[in-house]
């Protein structure tokens, strides 16, 4: 086990491997004949734009591959179509618009439209992911602020990722002092929120440090910085998840990471109290170590498989798969009354 410490104020804070394929065995749910549709997960990601449908479709499929029940996917019009033709499962919603759609007198009624569609549909979600492929168009951005709020008086989680973190960066309030918020930053998100949050450079001598100020600058929300290692904080713990995973980096890995993480984060609140007892870790957190186990196992698998011709498709038929069957293990009080798969 690594095992790096760094000086915090007057408290030392110890950054440890996490006992990540533990957890992952400990919150995989099996699977229950007596359960109904829904139970295992109902999720929507919020992106889709002109440029970007493969980051919503990765993150969409991830989840319903490592689980889940439902999928919805909140978009653009000109992105819908592309994103059903991916894939038959995923619920499309074609209701975001960006502004060159849009003329400047009908914004207001336009960006009420938005809220009302997807306020249908919020109470039912377990988790939301904000950001995959969303793009960066001022009005687009501006009706997801309000669905983001709108997920945080219904305390919905959130995790947020790719052009989501771009509004986060700049609009800190969405997710300060929100204990169900989840942002998974990539090197330039990173860079971004450090510059805005800390005022400073990436420091990697004093990485656990500095992404423990992080997450206290934001307050409340959990970080997953993503690389070589991947590294988590609430603000109290820094945990770190370097399984091996792949060599390549093609584009997409990121995607998937945040649609994981939203069935392993539904299963790990409904399963909570009871894991709080066991790893005295924020729910939060764990559904971070888990989601990076994972998606490290399917892409060390899948590169096996297909060495330099690796690509995310390829990682997500992985996912769920020999992913999880390797990593499942009788736990009897914790499966007690179902049936494994
Ligand atoms: N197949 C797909 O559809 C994929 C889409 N992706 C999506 O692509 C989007 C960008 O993600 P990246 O990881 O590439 O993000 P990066 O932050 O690395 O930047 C992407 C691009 O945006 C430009 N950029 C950076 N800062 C900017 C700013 N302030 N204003 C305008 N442009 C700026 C950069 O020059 C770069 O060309 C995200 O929504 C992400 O989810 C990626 O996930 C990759 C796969
Ligand atoms: N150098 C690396 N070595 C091994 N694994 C890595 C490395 N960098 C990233 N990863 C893994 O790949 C996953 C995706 O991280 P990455 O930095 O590619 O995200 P991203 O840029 O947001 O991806 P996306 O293209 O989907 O937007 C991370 O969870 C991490 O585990
Ligand atoms: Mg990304």
């Amino acid at each position: 086990m690594q095992d790096l410490s760094a000086k915090f104020g007057s408290r030392t804070i110890t950054t440890v491997e996490a006992d990540a394929e533990s957890i992952l065995r400990k919150i995989t749910p099996t699977l229950d004949p007596n359960r109904h549709k829904g139970q295992a997960g109902k999720v929507a990601v919020i992106g889709g734009c002109r440029e970007y449908t493969g980051a919503p479709y990765f993150a969409a499929i991830s989840a319903l591959k490592i689980g889940a029940d439902l999928s919805h996917v909140f978009c653009t019009k000109d992105a819908a179509p592309i994103i059903k033709s991916y894939s038959p499962e995923l619920i499309v919603h074609p209701i975001l618009e960006e502004s060159y759609s849009v003329r400047d007198e009908e914004k207001g009624s336009i960006s009420s439209k938005v809220l009302a569609e997807v306020a249908k549909w919020m109470e039912r979600f377990d988790c939301i992911v904000v950001g995959p492929g969303l793009g960066r168009d001022p009005f687009l951005l501006d009706c997801v602020s309000e669905i983001m709020k709108l997920a945080r008086r219904s305390n919905v989680p959130i995790v947020v990722d790719g052009d989501g973190l771009f509004l986060v960066t700049n609009n800190l309030d969405l997710v300060s002092g929100y204990p169900l918020a989840v942002l998974t930053p990539n090197i330039n998100e990173y860079k971004r929120l450090v510059q805005k949050v800390l005022d400073s450079e990436v420091n990697d001598q004093e990485a656990s440090e500095q992404l423990l100020s992080l997450a206290r600058g934001i307050g409340g929300a959990t970080i997953l910085r993503k690389g070589k290692s991947d590294l988590i904080s609430d603000g109290e713990t820094v945990n770190m998840v370097s399984i091996f995973g792949s060599p390549r980096r093609c584009g997409g890995q990121g995607d998937i990471l945040s649609g994981r993480f939203v069935t392993t984060e539904c299963l790990i609140l409904i399963l909570a109290c009871f894991l709080l007892e066991i790893f005295q870790l924020n729910p939060m957190v764990l559904g971070c170590i888990a989601a990076s186990a994972l998606l490290r196992k399917a892409a060390s698998i899948a590169f096996k498989d297909k060495k330099r011709a690796t690509l995310t498709t390829d990682i997500i038929e992985y996912l769920g798969r020999r992913c999880i069957e390797e990593t499942q293990c009788s736990i009897p009080e914790f499966h007690s009354g179902f049936l494994r798969a």
